[in-house]
């Protein structure tokens, strides 16, 4: 037993050993004189700070803005992870951001990503067009770019809209119970139903809340992303064994499922050929192909799982905040319901509102002026996503801050963090912290430069999903928004007065018993699963005097 614990020892510190000079190897880093001392958080003394601020249950960004504020909000700030991570650099100006997304002669794809994107590998695959480069990223993304264009994405409106139903019969039976629910739950099935039918035009009975109903992809993948919930510090194989082991065998479970899915739409787009039927992102992709190659259907599964992941989990939670925001906005609520009511008449039926978008969704949808500023604005302050990049040693890749130093960022992690820069004081002013969909209207909305807001990020590798995830949006903000009130519980909870009513702040929204904030499970989402109560709203309150 002891002998067994001192060869694992010894090869947990020869691991540990070499990873620490993988990273020092990075040669400019050794002493790192591309990045002035006062900018550094030394490696002891970061992790001490994470762990003292929160780290797992808050989420990283926000720790990382506290420690940026106590450096006096420097335009750069080095965070030296070692030997878990390469060095971080902090990206907290859309200025700076903007250098790193943007295509540059060294780069004209845009600055390469980092290797932490590595992590999720079990989840998208090792092909995965989120971690690709170079012309193999360019043709990827040459073929899948069709599918999420807006005129395809209209044809995939009926297939969006069959998956509310189910959603709305679970928020009529809470809503008659009066009994608690995770939003997050609830949201992140119905997301997972919308992208299963969107890129392969399957249903994965997502929004079964038995599970066993559910299909065995929405199981495994429920697994799988669990176990990066429950080892929130995404931390190497070498350190947890076990849990990698756990990740690689339930990957190659959904991997052969979903290769299964493919090859029956390959042969079903072969057989349709000219009047061809099929709608779903995957089926669009496989028309050109003249065969499935073992080669061709490894690299579509690595895609399907990354648009069911990224599809999903994002989505999941800017609708979480978004209904939280609105439940406690009175105002913004008002405004969202007037612009309903004339978008789309007064009738608030679900199933009226679905046929009606059913029908003419792509003229009406673009005309939900208010409920578009509610999703920008809860996107801004609760991006769910970043990016992260990362240039070898040697390349001279250089970003410039506004007073004019130049910092070479070779062998660094250069982490552009939505969640500061879309927050920064200069651009937004003293409302910076506030939800305020008001900023993005009229005249007001002109004014904020275009690269201060990068949920999606920006630059050739922004989100190739941001359309679908607008008309989504939209359409869930316009089907439950009238029909439903919506009650946060516990975290994030209104604290009510003398006579039992909320109160408002001088913001216009809900006074708070406590804040609700976000936690990290791959991506930030509301720490305690947005749990909510719902019920039928009494009265449209657009119907409501002033
Ligand atoms: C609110 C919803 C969403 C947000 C905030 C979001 C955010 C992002 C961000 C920040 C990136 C850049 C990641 C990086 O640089 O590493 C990205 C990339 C990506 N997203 Fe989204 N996303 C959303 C919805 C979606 C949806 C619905 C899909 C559909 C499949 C999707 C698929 C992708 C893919 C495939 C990429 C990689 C693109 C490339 O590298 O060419 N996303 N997203």
């Amino acid at each position: 037993m002891l002998s067994l614990l001192l060869v694992a020892g010894a090869t947990l510190l020869a691991l540990y050993s070499y990873n620490r000079l993988r990273y020092l190897r990075f040669s400019q880093y050794a002493h790192i004189p591309q990045v002035p001392s006062h900018l550094i958080w030394g490696h002891l003394k970061a992790f001490g700070e994470l762990t003292r601020r929160g780290i797992p249950d808050r989420h990283p960004d926000e720790i990382f803005k506290e420690m940026w504020m106590s450096m006096g909000r420097p335009p750069l700030m080095l965070v030296d992870l070692r030997p878990v991570n390469a060095p971080m650099v902090l990206v907290p100006t859309h200025d700076i951001a903007e250098q790193i997304s943007k295509p540059t002669q060294l780069f004209p794809l845009s600055t390469p990503k980092s290797p932490t994107w590595t992590h999720m590998i079990p989840i998208i695959g090792e092909s995965s067009i989120l971690g690709k480069e170079g012309a193999d990223w360019k043709e990827l993304r040459r073929r899948y770019s069709p599918g999420f264009a807006n005129q395809h994405l209209w044809r995939l409106l009926p297939l969006i809209l069959e998956k509310m139903g189910p959603f709305c019969n679970y928020l009529d039976e809470f809503s008659t119970s009066g009994e608690e629910f995770s939003a997050e739950r609830l949201i992140s099935n119905l997301t997972f139903d919308i992208i299963g039918a969107a890129a392969m035009e399957v249903d994965l009975h997502a929004q079964h809340m038995d599970r066993s109903k559910q299909s065995e992809v929405i199981r495994l993948f429920g697994d799988l992303v669990q176990s990066y919930s429950d080892d929130n510090n995404n931390f190497p194989w070498w350190i947890v064994p076990l849990t990698a082991l756990k990740r690689h065998q339930l990957a190659r479970r959904i991997d052969s499922l979903i290769k299964r899915i493919i090859q029956q739409k390959y042969a079903e787009v072969k057989e349709e050929a000219e009047g061809n039927r099929s709608r779903s992102i995957l089926a669009l992709s496989l028309q050109e192909s003249e065969s499935l190659t073992p080669q061709l259907l490894s690299e579509t599964s690595d895609q399907v799982r990354s648009f069911l992941f990224a599809g999903h989990d994002t989505n999941t939670s800017m609708l979480q905040w978004a209904i939280y925001e609105l439940s406690r906005t009175p105002r913004a609520l008002k405004a969202v319901h007037s612009e309903l009511d004339e978008v789309l008449g007064p009738d608030t039926d679900p199933r009226v509102i679905c046929s009606i978008l059913a029908e003419r969704g792509h003229d009406l949808l673009p005309r939900m002026t208010y409920v578009n500023a509610v999703i920008k604005e809860t996107l801004r302050l609760h991006p769910p996503a970043g990016t992260a990049r990362m240039t070898t040693p040697g390349t001279g890749f250089t970003v410039k801050t506004s007073a004019g130093e130049e910092y070479l960022m070779d062998g660094l992690i250069m982490y552009s963090c939505a969640s500061i820069i879309q927050r920064d004081p200069i651009v937004f002013g003293d409302t910076a912290d506030d939800w305020v969909p008001e900023r993005w209207l009229g005249e007001a909305a002109n004014r904020i430069p275009s690269s201060a807001w990068r949920p999606f990020e920006r630059g050739p590798r922004n989100c190739i999903g941001l359309e679908l995830a607008n008309i989504e949006s939209r359409i869930i903000i316009a089907i439950v928004a009238r029909k439903y009130e919506f009650i946060k519980t516990g975290l994030g909870e209104s604290a009510l007065d003398a006579t039992g009513l909320p109160t408002l702040n001088d913001k216009g929204q809900y006074r708070v018993q406590s804040e609700l904030y976000n936690t990290r499970k791959m991506t930030s989402k509301p720490v305690d699963g947005t749990t909510m109560k719902v019920k039928f709203a009494v009265k449209p309150l657009s119907a409501l005097s002033t």
